[in-house]
This record gives C-alpha cells, sequence and structure tokens, in this order.
C-alpha cells in the first residue's frame, strides 16, 4: 500500500464554499501526495454526500490521490473511497475497521495520548490530532492542544499524526518539530484567494 499523504484537504461544504474546485486546484498541485477527506456538513443528506464523494473519487483516480469519507462509511464503501475517518461520535475504530476491512486507509481522531493508544490499538492507521490552533471552522472543539499537544501523541503511537485545527503554512514547521507526519485543512485552502499557490505552499512546508 503507498505511504499516507502529508497533506489532506478536508473539503468545505459551507454555503458560498466551492469544494470541487479547491480539491481540483489542490490535485494540481500536489497531485498523489493530497488526501481529500470528504467531510459534510451534518445536516446534509446521504446521497449529497455520496453524491459528493462519488465526484471526489473520480477526480483523485487519475491523480493516485487518496480519497477519503468522513464519518460515513457506508457512503465511502458505496465510492470505493480509499478509507475513512472516525471520532468520538461516529462508529468505535474497530467497528469502523470492521466495516472498511483490514486494507482500508482509517483515521481517528484523537486529542491526547491515552485516546490514541486505544485507537490505534482498534485499528486506526493514522491520526487526527488536534485542534491545534483556533479555528473559526468547527464549533464546539476543546482549547487548542498546540505543538506541545501533538508531541504528546507522536510519543505515544508508532502510525502517522496529521495535525488538525488552525493550521496554516505558517504553523507547519512548528507542527513538523514537534513530530507530526503531516496536517488536515479546511479554511487555509477553502478560503484562500488562489487555493493551488495556497497548496504549494503548505507542499513546501510539508517536505522540506
Ligand atoms: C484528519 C482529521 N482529524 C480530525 C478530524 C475530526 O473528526 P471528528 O472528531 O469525527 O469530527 P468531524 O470532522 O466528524 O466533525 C477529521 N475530520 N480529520
Ligand atoms: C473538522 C475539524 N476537526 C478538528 C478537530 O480538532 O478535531 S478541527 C477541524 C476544523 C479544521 O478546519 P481549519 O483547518 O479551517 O481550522
Ligand atoms: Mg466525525
Amino acid at each position: 500500500m503507498p505511504s499516507l499523504g502529508r497533506l489532506h484537504l478536508v473539503t468545505d461544504t459551507r454555503p458560498g464554499r466551492d469544494p470541487l474546485a479547491v480539491v481540483r486546484a489542490a490535485l494540481g498541485v500536489a497531485g498523489p501526495d493530497l488526501v481529500v477527506q470528504v467531510r459534510v456538513e451534518d445536516a446534509a443528506t446521504d446521497r449529497e454526500a455520496y453524491d459528493l464523494a462519488g465526484r471526489i473519487v473520480a477526480l483523485c483516480a487519475p491523480y493516485r490521490a487518496t480519497c477519503l469519507v468522513n464519518d460515513r462509511l457506508h457512503v465511502a464503501l458505496a465510492v470505493r473511497a480509499d478509507g475513512g475517518h472516525v471520532g468520538a461520535d461516529d462508529l468505535p475504530v474497530d467497528a469502523a475497521r470492521r466495516v472498511l476491512g483490514p486494507d482500508a486507509v482509517l483515521g481517528a481522531t484523537a486529542r491526547e495520548p491515552v485516546a490514541a493508544r486505544a485507537a490505534v490499538d482498534a485499528g486506526a492507521g493514522y491520526l487526527g490530532v488536534g485542534p491545534c490552533h483556533h479555528t473559526s471552522t468547527k464549533d464546539g472543539l476543546p482549547d487548542p492542544i498546540g505543538p506541545a499537544g501533538i508531541r504528546a501523541v507522536v510519543d505515544a503511537v508508532d502510525v502517522p499524526v496529521i495535525a488538525i485545527g488552525g493550521v496554516t503554512a505558517a504553523t507547519v514547521p512548528a507542527l513538523r518539530a514537534a513530530g507530526a507526519y503531516g496536517v488536515a485543512v479546511v479554511g487555509a485552502l477553502s478560503t484562500a484567494a488562489d487555493p493551488a499557490r495556497a497548496t504549494a505552499e503548505l507542499l513546501r512546508e510539508l517536505t522540506c
């Protein structure tokens, strides 16, 4: 199985956003190094999630980029995505692994070392860890954990740690120094005036 990409683009489906345009721009720059996580609003129907995920799987395929589906693992299976991502309100990690199968990419959210070890023991292949910094993209999150919080999880597990929450190109160096393998972003790409350029800037910080 190819190694996990370091730049995770989480789709922004809030009103006024154009997730497909952002995915196209990022794919053109990052290609196989990109992981696209299809994340829809909680109020979206399964049909809406399925339609968007199917279109993104088709966009990713020629680039050999990875496509994951957030939360809705039946949608991941239906569109033949590469895998999924689950958190505390979703299927437990061991159940998610059973649904997706042994070869799928499966990520889990973990905010501290004990939960991180449990998620890995249950079958997670990577961890999404955050919020690293303040974010206006998602409500109801705990206080930011910063690079020190990333370091605590990195030291506890042996799977890639993907830092999420308020991540920008400017904050990548400190997260990498803390041991993050990669980063997941919404706003840094979806609100960028030039998403292709923003992708290049993030990639440069992730690979230098
Ligand atoms: C890479 C990554 N890390 C964390 C999350 C958050 O997942 P979760 O806690 O399940 O919250 P929702 O995204 O479902 O609102 C993520 N999606 N990706
Ligand atoms: C979806 C999500 N999950 C988070 C977590 O910490 O679990 S932070 C987050 C939103 C990330 O968006 P942005 O890059 O715009 O800050
Ligand atoms: Mg979730």
